[in-house]
């Protein structure tokens, strides 16, 4: 069976990738797993960018087949911020709930209507032949007035998803994956792999 490394340290994309990818025939593992201990420089000005890179450096560092996936959180009223800046928003090591805080403050007496965001990711799969596959999508939503939610990680608990009259991190894992951007642009690049792969 082919093995394919997913080039992340995030644990919490770790599980998420790790079911959506079950049923697939092939051995995922992680960077980790496969004895990789590279930090890959995040210094693209896009997802896709990013991910692409993140792919390719631990593809050549494997030999293996190796998928990535760069994400982050839209704010229309903060210019689309923190965008691909996302996980070094006011610094890689600040807690979350710092995070949420300022992002609050800033987005203090703004309306419903006016505080959009959404969910991105990019997945990146980079072949040792020279082959790359990219996928990407969405997922829509609201930054809250509070956070709410012990599920998911990262950005969850501010994150309302209209759809389901929840914050995401009151979603399940199941019913995250359904939904998100990640169970989204993750899905398209099974079918893009399987293309691939026979
Ligand atoms: O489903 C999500 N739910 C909540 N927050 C999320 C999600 N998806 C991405 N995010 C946030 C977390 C982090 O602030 C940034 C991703 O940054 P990103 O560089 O892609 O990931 P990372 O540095 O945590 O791990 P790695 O680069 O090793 O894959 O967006
Ligand atoms: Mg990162």
């Amino acid at each position: 069976m082919e093995t394919i490394i997913f080039a992340t340290k995030n644990k919490g994309k770790i599980r998420e990738i790790n079911a959506i990818l079950a049923d697939m025939e092939v051995n995922v593992v992680s960077m980790e797993d496969a004895g990789i201990h590279i930090d890959v420089v995040e210094d693209g000005t896009t997802f896709e960018e990013n991910a692409m890179k993140k792919a390719v450096e631990i593809m050549e560092a494997s030999g293996k087949i190796t998928l990535a996936d760069d994400s982050g959180l839209e704010i229309d009223y903060l210019d689309k911020a923190p965008g691909v800046y996302s996980a070094r928003f006011l610094g890689e090591d600040t807690p979350y709930p710092e995070k949420f805080k300022v992002i609050f403050e800033k987005m203090e007496g703004v309306p419903e209507e006016k505080r959009t965001a959404r969910f991105v990711s990019c997945i990146a799969a980079a072949f040792p032949d020279g082959r790359k596959l990219l996928s990407y999508d969405t997922v829509e939503g609201r930054i809250a007035q509070e956070a709410k939610g012990e599920n998911g990680f990262g950005y969850d608990p501010i994150f309302y998803v209209p759809e389901k009259g929840k914050h995401m991190a009151e979603l399940s894992a199941e019913e995250k994956n359904a939904i998100s951007h990640r169970g989204k642009a993750l899905r398209k690049m099974k079918d893009l792999l399987k293309k691939e792969l026979h």
